[in-house]
């Protein structure tokens, strides 16, 4: 299963709103479409992101729609406007959004081993992940559960601990359904119990993806991942961020400039649709946070492992 593709002159992709409970695809033949889609994470997670907008150039053109839109439908993932960019500068927009995929499906594999055999190395076999970063954030396999699916291939997973993560929920409803579907074993944890459970010893380390890393290592990536890290530190336990040498942007030298998504109150104040707080109440709804590169101790791409903790860092490593 591809969370995305190029199927008859159309983009298919998985509505991700609709899981856990209905695994159903939206036939997008719009720049517009794909735009609503990205918007409302019927398709979403960095690497996934970058194969839609190389995508979306393709069919840009063939409906003559604007791409600047597109490429500014979420500002904190990169690979969405380096996809944009890529198949915008190639002279065949499609052939190069089909390498993009392509790329990416090998990418997701090469970082499930190196991470695997990182985890190895520490013996870690208890790991603690936020969001959503398994095939559903990718094309396929994914990053950080990606590394989490190579491992209990391998056998040496005992547990998966994924926090839910509010407001979306992409740790309840897509995470726990991808390590389902894998036969992983796996519980689901509120967000703020993480660095808890980390101090009581539940984890061996932590995994996450990332959606921005800059050139000094600070990434950004779902909220709840710096409490993590905070946590993960605490408890002396690494904390490793995989991710596609595509999520790093040296052209940002560090976290503190990186734009994080404002999704506005509406997702804090109510859930699918049931109003949770009382009329008037307001909400803050950071998309993502940032965890300064002091705290993380390795980023692992589908080429390399950056060892921050040893003074390494992403553009000099
Ligand atoms: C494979 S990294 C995906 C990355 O994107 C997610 O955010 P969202 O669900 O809002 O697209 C989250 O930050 C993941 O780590």
């Amino acid at each position: 299963m591809r969370t995305i593709d190029w199927i008859d002159e159309a983009i298919v992709l998985v509505d991700q709103t609709r899981l856990p409970g209905d695994l159903t695809y939206l036939r997008i033949t719009t720049v517009a479409e794909l735009i609503d889609a990205i918007k409302r994470l019927a398709v979403r997670g960095a690497p996934a992101l970058g194969v839609a907008g190389a995508l979306g150039v393709a069919l840009a053109a063939r409906t003559g729609e604007p791409i600047g839109p597109l490429r500014e439908a979420r500002p904190t993932a990169v690979n969405l406007a380096w996809g944009v960019d890529q198949a915008a500068a190639a002279p065949d927009p499609l052939a190069r959004a089909l390498r993009i995929r392509d790329e990416d499906i090998a990418a997701c594999l090469a970082m499930g081993v190196l991470g695997a055999d990182l985890l190895a190395g520490h013996g870690a076999t208890r790991v603690m992940t936020v969001c959503n970063t398994g095939g559903l954030a990718a094309v396929e396999r994914g990053t950080a559960l990606g590394v989490i699916q190579t491992m209990h291939e391998r056998g040496t997973l005992r547990e998966a601990l994924a926090l839910e993560t509010r407001p979306l929920l992409q740790g309840a409803r897509l995470t726990a359904w991808e390590l389902a579907r894998m036969g992983a074993p796996h519980r689901l944890i509120v967000d703020s119990a993480g660095p808890f459970l980390l101090a009581r010893g539940a984890a061996d380390a932590v995994l996450i993806g990332a959606d921005r890393i800059a050139a000094n290592g600070d990434t950004a990536n779902k909220i709840g991942s710096y409490a993590l890290a905070l946590g993960a530190r605490r408890a002396g336990v690494p904390f490793l961020v995989i991710a596609p040498e595509t999520t790093i942007d040296l052209a940002t030298p560090g976290g503190d400039v990186i734009t994080i998504e404002d999704r506005g109150p509406a997702e804090v104040l109510s859930i699918g649709g049931v109003r949770l707080a009382p009329e008037g109440a307001g909400a803050l709804n950071p998309a993502f946070d940032v965890t300064p590169a002091d705290l993380i101790t390795a980023i692992v791409t589908d080429r390399r492992v950056i060892r921050l903790d040893r003074g390494e860092t992403p553009d000099h490593a």
